[in-house]
C-alpha cells in the first residue's frame, strides 16, 4: 500500500498534466456484471490524469445499494474542488438526484450486456448474497432450479432481491420485479432513459462502445486501453438453448431494454461512420495487443497467484481472475500498467487514502 501511495504522489508531481479544457463531467451508471468495472477503471484513470474530482460513496465502494441513489450517500466534496466531475460507482439510479449532484449537462453513460450472459454472471457471482438465490447454493444445477421454481425462491417485495430479476433494469431505477405488461407502458420508460443517456454502451461491442464514449468525453485513444476485469473462471461448456430461453423469459424487461438500446447503439455507429469506426477499431485493437504484451505476465490467473493489491474480491461461489504484471517494468510502465489491472474494490486503499488525507492523489 505504501508503495502505491508514493507512486501516486510521484505521478501527480511529475506528470505532464492535461489542460483544464480537457476535463469532462460524467455520470457512468455502473450496471452489475456487464463489463462495467472495466469501463469504470478507464474512467478513473482518465479522471486521475486530468486531476478531476470523483464522487465516492460515503461508505464502502457503492452508493448504499440497493437503495435508490441519493446525494446523502456521497462523500464530501474535497476542499478546493468546485464540483464533482465523475460519478461512477454502483448505485440504483435516481436520475434527479444524480443530476442535482453533478454539474448541468454532465454526460450520462451506461453499459448493457446480453441479458442471458448478464443474468448467468449475476446469478453465480451473487449466489451466496441475494436472498432469492441463497437457498440454492448447494444445488447441482442451481440456475436451472431457480428458473424452474422462481415463485418458490423470489420475493419481489424484498429489495435485496433487486438483482434476482431484470438486474439491468433494476440498476437503471425501473420497476423490474413486475410481470410483463403492455409494451406502451415500458416503452415510455425506455424512451425516457434514451433522453437521459447520451450513450448506452453494449458489452458485446465493447471496443466500438469505447470509441463512441471517447468522442463524447474528449478522451485520447491511448486512454481507452484496458484489460477485461472481473472475469469469472468458467468450467462448464456453453449453456443449453432451453436454459437461455428460460433466462430470457424471466428477465423480460432486460431483454426489451437490451433490444431497444442495441438498435439505438447501431444508429449511433452509423452516424459516427462505419468506415471511420472500422479504421479506428483496427488502430485501437493493435494498441490493446501492444499494451497487453507490454504489461501482462500472461493470461488472467486465479487469486492464489496474485499479490494482495491485484487480487479481485472473491464472492466465494465462483473464482474471479486477475492479472500479474511483467517483471522488470520501468517506473513509468509499472505506474500505468498497475492502474489498468487494479480491481474495483481495493477498499483498503480507499481507507488508507482517506485516513492519510491522500484522497486527491489516489484513485480509489
Ligand atoms: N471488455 C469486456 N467486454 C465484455 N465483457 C467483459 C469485459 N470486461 C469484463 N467483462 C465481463 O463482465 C463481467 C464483469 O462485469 P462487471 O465488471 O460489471 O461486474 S461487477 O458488477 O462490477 O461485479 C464478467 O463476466 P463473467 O466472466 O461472465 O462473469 C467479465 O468477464
Amino acid at each position: 500500500i505504501s508503495s502505491t501511495r508514493s507512486l501516486a504522489a510521484q505521478q501527480v508531481q511529475g506528470k505532464p498534466g492535461l489542460k483544464e479544457s480537457q476535463s469532462f463531467n460524467s455520470v457512468f451508471l455502473k450496471t452489475h456484471k456487464t463489463g462495467s468495472s472495466t469501463v469504470q477503471n478507464i474512467l478513473f484513470r482518465a479522471a486521475e490524469r486530468r486531476n478531476l474530482t470523483v464522487a465516492f460513496p460515503l461508505y464502502s465502494y457503492q452508493f448504499a445499494y440497493p437503495q435508490r441513489f441519493s446525494r446523502a450517500f456521497v462523500d464530501d466534496l474535497p476542499a478546493g474542488a468546485a464540483h464533482f466531475n465523475l460519478l461512477c460507482s454502483h448505485m440504483r439510479l435516481d436520475v434527479g438526484e444524480a443530476q442535482a449532484l453533478m454539474p448541468a449537462h454532465s454526460i450520462f453513460l451506461t453499459i448493457l450486456r446480453h441479458p442471458v450472459q448478464t443474468f448467468e454472471s449475476v446469478f453465480h457471482y451473487y449466489r451466496n448474497m441475494v436472498p432469492a438465490f441463497q437457498a440454492l447454493s448447494n444445488h447441482s444445477e442451481p440456475l436451472l432450479a431457480f428458473l424452474e421454481a422462481s415463485a418458490e425462491f423470489y420475493d419481489a417485495t424484498d429489495s435485496s432481491n433487486g438483482l434476482a430479476r431484470n438486474p439491468m433494469a433494476f440498476d437503471l431505477g425501473l420497476n423490474a420485479s413486475q410481470e410483463e405488461g403492455p409494451s406502451g407502458q415500458w416503452m415510455k420508460e425506455l424512451e425516457r432513459l434514451n433522453r437521459t443517456f447520451q450513450l448506452v454502451m453494449i458489452a458485446e461491442h465493447f471496443d466500438e462502445s469505447l470509441l463512441l464514449a471517447r468522442e463524447l468525453l474528449g478522451l485520447e485513444m491511448e486512454e481507452l486501453v484496458y484489460v477485461r476485469l472481473n472475469v469469472r473462471h468458467k468450467e462448464k461448456a456453453a449453456m443449453s438453448k432451453g436454459l437461455a430461453q428460460k433466462i430470457q423469459a424471466w428477465n423480460w424487461f432486460d431483454v426489451q431494454l437490451y433490444r431497444f438500446f442495441h438498435t439505438v447503439f447501431w444508429h449511433k455507429v452509423e452516424r459516427y461512420g462505419y468506415m471511420r469506426m472500422k479504421q479506428e477499431l483496427d488502430a485501437f485493437r493493435a494498441l490493446l495487443r501492444e499494451t497487453a504484451t507490454g504489461c501482462l505476465a500472461g493470461d488472467p490467473v486465479g487469486p492464489e497467484a496474485l499479490t494482495d493489491d491485484l487480487r479481485p474480491w472473491q464472492p466465494g461461489s465462483v473464482t474471479i481472475l486477475g492479472y500479474s504484471l511483467k517483471q522488470n517494468l520501468t517506473y513509468a510502465q509499472y505506474s500505468s500498467c498497475f492502474r489498468m489491472v487494479l480491481p474495483e474494490i481495493p477498499i483498503r486503499l480507499i481507507r488508507v487514502a482517506r485516513s492519510t488525507g491522500l484522497t486527491g492523489l489516489l484513485l480509489f
